[in-house]
């Protein structure tokens, strides 16, 4: 298990740019001022201030929810309801529930725009009720803001792994969470289809179906109310929340703008290179199909010899 990092919100404003700037790991930054959520966002004041707003969330009899191979469902709730069904058999809930309401289902809810096919999620925007209690940490530029994301789910539930295309920092209002992170060069072992992952819960694999895992090395952070932490783009996370869990994750342009997918929302579609790269390969692939398979496969060698020198892996066995 690699090491964590950890910065203090009055280390230098230096620090924390270098280290979000040139260093590229992901680190948890502690003690910043993010406004007064950190003592109001109990479930009930949450549930009174916003009221009966409708949600899209995720509801599921499993703990560990998957995106690939669904095992969940998206049901619309009045928001004070959700919260109560999210909240109300967690360690860190709301207490008014005796149990005999609670229906034993997990619930996750991501905040979107009303009008999600165009407009990036904002918090501050969407529930105006809740917005004077959150700060945004102060080292972000505002100008670069992409997206500010509430994020609310029950005890004891897992996102599915994936990444994102966007630098992000996770700023963790209520409860406790474990993030678990892996470096994007070792997205090889992952089992990637597009930018989520097929492996269901990376704390219990299988190896047999997915041997390559044992390669890849976790980066556990261990998140308290308060904490922020900085997930540099690419980075793989799945994050496992461990009480009724309340966080607020801002997305920002880390590369100028045009590089990025301009009817991406969600901060999840890959970058405009990538996509003209990955049409050329297709093409490159279609101008060999005339030729006998054998030879079409022979020169498929050659061309991923041409990407293995670029990644500086020579497959050159003269020596
Ligand atoms: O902590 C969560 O609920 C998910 C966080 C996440 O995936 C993100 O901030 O990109
Ligand atoms: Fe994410």
């Amino acid at each position: 298990m690699s090491q964590t990092s950890v910065l203090r919100s009055n280390d230098s404003r230096e620090l924390v740019e270098d280290w979000i700037l040139n260093l590229r790991k992901p680190c948890i930054i502690r003690d910043c001022a993010v406004g007064e959520c950190l003592t109001k966002w109990k479930p009930d004041y949450m549930a009174s201030t916003v009221g009966h707003k409708p949600v899209s969330v995720h509801e599921s009899s499993s703990n560990r929810l998957r995106f690939l191979k669904k095992n969940f469902t998206y049901v619309v709730l009045p928001f004070a309801e959700f919260i109560q069904k999210a909240s109300c058999f967690s360690r860190a809930g709301c207490g008014d529930c005796a149990g005999d309401d609670c229906d034993r289902r997990y619930y996750y809810y991501r905040a979107v725009a009303d009008d999600v096919r165009n407009t990036p999620s904002d918090f501050r925007r969407d529930f105006p009720s809740l917005s004077p209690d959150f700060t945004v940490p102060s080292f972000l530029q505002p100008e670069k803001i992409f997206s500010c994301v509430l994020r609310c789910s029950s005890a004891d539930l897992g996102l599915w792994l994936h990444y994102d295309v966007l630098d992000n920092v996770l700023v963790q209002v209520r409860g406790r969470k474990r993030a678990i992170l892996f470096n994007p060069e070792d997205a090889e072992y992952l089992y990637l289809s597009g930018d989520k992952s097929l492996i269901h819960d990376p704390e219990n694999v299988d190896l047999e179906e997915f041997p390559l895992f044992v390669k890849a090395r976790p980066y556990v952070y261990q998140l308290e109310p308060g904490d922020v932490l900085f997930i540099p783009a690419f980075w793989l996370h799945y994050m496992i929340s461990e009480d009724f869990s309340v966080a607020v994750n801002i997305f920002w342009y880390n590369l100028p703008r045009e590089l990025y997918d301009q009817k991406d929302t969600y901060g999840n579609k890959e970058l405009q290179p990538y996509f003209r790269a990955a049409q050329g390969v297709d093409r490159a692939l279609k101008q060999l199909e005339g030729l006998p398979i054998d030879i079409q496969r022979f020169y498929m060698r050659m061309l991923r010899s041409k990407i293995d020198k670029a990644l500086g892996l020579s497959r050159d066995r003269s020596a």
